[in-house]
């Protein structure tokens, strides 16, 4: 049984003047007497049970009295039992003593460890004076069913290699850096539970699909010389990227920046190793670039009609005629083709484009044989929030091993649209050098996400990619210094500062 009791100091003041005086208060009070409350309230700390409050109280009072102040203590009891805590039928049956530990210590945080009860308390909750845990009393969290994770499957071992291997990011299984206060705090399944259910579903390695040559320097003001372009594709050539989408076989009417395609293409379709996709748009194009030694190609349909007609000139549904053409003779000649869903969250004319037109479309694409369909948010408007319905709209149809996400930066989203794609198991990431890019047909938007940000992050994780972020880097400032403006990549920014930093020291 525990005793709460509350001590009430009652001050009753006999004041020689009948007024108050004026200075105190701007009006005269008519009062002999002045009486004054104070109520402490003293709470033990095994009191904070939310307890049924109990009929059985009792009062003491005490006095005390001179010729000009009289005091008065009233001490109020309540008597409560620790047998009868409130909502005892939602906790799980544990001793008296666990009870008391539960809720004596910590700020109603119970002691998992004791518990014996699994690893199973929410940070955060709020506790008030009035003895209670304002969570609690709804929904105990300690009711929440976690995983077993001492199961010891593929998954609990990666996290537990990622944690050895990582140098930020998960480190001895812990979201945290080692020295930091909660990794030594919290219950080590508790952080696996967690690493668990982020980490569910990422994969290993990540294909980054460099679409700077491309998608980056088709939107330059400036047309950018014929030796720039291939010095660049050299560049990131040698960064460890497989695949580096170079140039297009467009209209040079339409596409005036990338009209020297054939030159690019005869300059760099020889570097080993690496894969060079080009863009196509009609047989003309296919073939075109297969004279100029192209050995991948790739179409792009639109999941919006608006978009379709103002970048290719032709509904959805021409295009697929055109581009059954395309792959047909591509498996004719052994060529891998892939396959581009534009404005797949977003159109520049049409607003929001629903996810069942990017399926078909996507569909469509990978029936006529591409191997691969890259998602692609144009105009850089998707959040998770638009881009996770998208994506399970798109994997009903097309096994998710075939997909892969392309996002332009407009509002900053690339990254979290990026990291829930792999949540979501897309292991295939475009992404473009420095930043470069936007397209000619959606105007405001801006470039790709910096495939520098991209890395920046994958080695985060712990997750592969084979590039090496310094020759990455170098390749970016190399195209920006020669289109005279800073990279679009905050990692290559702040990473340069850091080695400038350095240097000076
Ligand atoms: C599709 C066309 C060709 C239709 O262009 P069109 O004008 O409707 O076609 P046409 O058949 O009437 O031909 C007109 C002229 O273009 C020539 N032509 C025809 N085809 C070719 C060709 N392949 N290469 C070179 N020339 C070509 C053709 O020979 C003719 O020449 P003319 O007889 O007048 O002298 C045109 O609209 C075009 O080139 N559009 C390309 C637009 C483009 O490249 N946009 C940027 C792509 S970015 C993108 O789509 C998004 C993506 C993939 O990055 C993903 C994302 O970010 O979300």
């Amino acid at each position: 049984m525990v005793l709460n009791y509350d001590l009430i100091f009652f001050c009753l003041v006999n004041h020689p003047s009948p007024y108050l005086p004026t200075t105190l208060f701007k009006f005269p009070i008519p009062l002999h007497n002045l009486y004054v409350l104070l109520i402490l309230r003293l709470n033990s700390p095994i009191s904070r049970v939310p307890y049924k409050p109990q009929p059985r109280s009792f009062a003491l009072t005490f006095s005390f009295n001179s010729p000009l102040i009289q005091f008065h203590i009233f001490i109020y009891f309540t008597m409560s039992s620790l047998e009868e805590p409130l909502g005892l039928d939602k906790l799980p049956s544990v001793s008296t003593m666990d009870r008391v530990q539960r809720f004596s210590s910590g700020c109603c945080r119970p002691q998992v460890d004791n518990l014996g009860m699994g690893n199973c308390w929410i940070e955060g909750r709020s506790c008030s004076t009035s003895n209670s845990c304002n969570e609690d009393n709804e929904d105990y969290p300690w009711k929440r069913q976690t995983r077993d994770m001492s199961r010891g499957d593929s998954f609990s071992q990666k996290i537990a290699i990622i944690g050895r291997n990582s140098k930020f990011g998960i480190v001895n299984n812990s979201f945290y850096t080692s020295d930091y206060q909660y990794s030594q705090n919290r219950n080590n399944k508790d952080m696996q539970d967690m690493a668990y259910k982020f980490m569910k579903g990422m994969p290993e390695f990540v294909k980054i699909v460099e679409v700077g040559p491309r998608d980056g320097l088709q939107n330059e003001k400036n047309i950018v010389p014929t030796a720039v372009k291939i010095e660049l594709i050299r560049r990131l050539a040698s960064t460890g990227l497989s695949v580096i989408e170079a140039t297009s076989f467009v209209s040079p009417k339409w596409v005036p920046q990338l009209a020297d395609a054939k030159d690019v293409m005869q300059a760099v379709h020889n570097l080993g190793g690496i894969r060079l996709p080009v863009l196509t748009p009609n047989l003309k194009g296919f073939e075109a670039a297969i004279a100029a030694g192209a050995r991948e190609v790739a179409v792009f349909a639109s999941a919006s009609e608006s978009f379709s007609k103002s970048n290719i000139n032709c509904s959805i549904e021409e295009s697929l005629i055109r581009y059954r053409t395309v792959t047909r003779a591509a498996k004719e000649l052994s060529i891998p083709v892939r396959g581009y869903v534009s404005c797949v969250v977003g159109c520049p004319v049409e607003g929001s484009v629903p996810p069942s037109k990017v399926a078909y479309v996507a569909k469509e694409l990978y029936d006529m044989g591409c191997f691969e369909i890259s998602l692609g948010d144009t105009i850089g408007v998707g959040t998770p929030g638009t881009v996770v319905p998208m994506l399970l709209a798109v994997m009903a149809v097309v096994p998710i091993e075939k997909l892969a996400v392309h996002f332009h930066d407009t509002y900053g989203q690339s990254l979290p649209n990026i990291l829930v794609s792999l949540q979501m198991g897309i292991s295939a990431v475009d992404s473009s050098v420095a930043g470069l890019g936007g397209c000619p047909y959606a105007k405001g938007a801006s470039g790709n996400v910096a495939t520098e940000d991209v890395v920046y992050m994958l080695n985060g994780l712990g997750v592969k990619t084979s590039v090496d972020i310094e020759k990455l880097m170098s390749a970016g400032d190399f195209i920006s210094k020669k289109l005279g403006r800073l990279s679009g990549s905050k990692t290559a920014i702040a990473l340069n500062r850091v080695t400038s930093d350095a240097s000076k020291i």
